[in-house]
């Protein structure tokens, strides 16, 4: 069955900030780079995601935003399940690649994965990966809003995320190893 989004009507007739004000205003807000996958009978897809964050630990419940014009739209919403694998400071081309305007076999090519419970495709050197299933979605503007039950977690042995500020990929060192004082 495929996913009904509900309607929050929010943008007032004339905004008050322009679409270019808003976009250089977030360019200066950092954020952690993610891969979002899916797969299932709609296909596997993924696409490039900063817009993603924590709403709860009860039940653990990640949000991301997908823009409804992303060619990964429709596999995402049918498959009702993805994957978000956060980056580390080695995937920089990966995000390139994932960003848009490839086709999505390449986009896999350029890298190993495996599926997790879901059957979503989990990068094998992500940060971290979140397995979740699309437990509701709802239209703001442009974007679906995806609220996702995470069902499984990977990884989380890495200590260097890559971080987009300035519309540019930046690469985070690790932390110094903590002082014996
Ligand atoms: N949340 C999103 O949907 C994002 C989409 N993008 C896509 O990547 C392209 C390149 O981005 P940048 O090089 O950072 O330059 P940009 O000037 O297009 O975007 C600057 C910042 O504005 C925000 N943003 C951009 N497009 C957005 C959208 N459609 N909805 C909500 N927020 C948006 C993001 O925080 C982005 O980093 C964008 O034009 C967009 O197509 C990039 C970042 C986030
Ligand atoms: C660093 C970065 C972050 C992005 N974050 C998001 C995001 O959070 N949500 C979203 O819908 N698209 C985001 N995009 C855009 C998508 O990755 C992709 O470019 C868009 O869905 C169009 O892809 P397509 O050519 O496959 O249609 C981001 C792109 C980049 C480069």
């Amino acid at each position: 069955m495929r996913l009904t989004a509900s309607r929050i009507d929010i943008s007032p007739p004339t905004p008050a900030v322009s679409m270019t004000d808003y976009r250089d205003a977030m360019a200066r807000l950092a954020a952690a780079v993610t891969i979002v996958t899916t797969d299932g009978a709609a296909g596997m897809a993924g696409f490039a995601a900063t817009a993603v964050c924590s709403v709860t630990d009860s039940p653990p419940t990640l949000l991301v935003c997908l823009n409804r014009s992303s060619s990964a739209h429709a596999a995402v919403t049918a498959n009702r399940v993805l994957c978000v694998n956060v980056l580390d400071n080695r995937h920089a081309a990966l995000g390139n690649l994932f960003g848009g305007r490839t086709p999505m076999p390449e986009r896999f090519a350029a890298a190993a994965w495996h599926p997790l419970a879901t059957g979503a495709p989990a990068l094998d050197e992500a940060l971290v990966s979140f397995d979740c299933r699309i437990a509701s979605a709802s239209h703001v503007g442009t974007h679906d809003l995806l609220i996702c039950e995470v069902i499984a977690i990977d990884g989380g042995t890495g200590a260097r995320p890559l971080l987009y500020f300035q519309r540019n990929y930046h690469a985070i060192a690790a932390p110094p190893p903590a002082s014996e004082h």
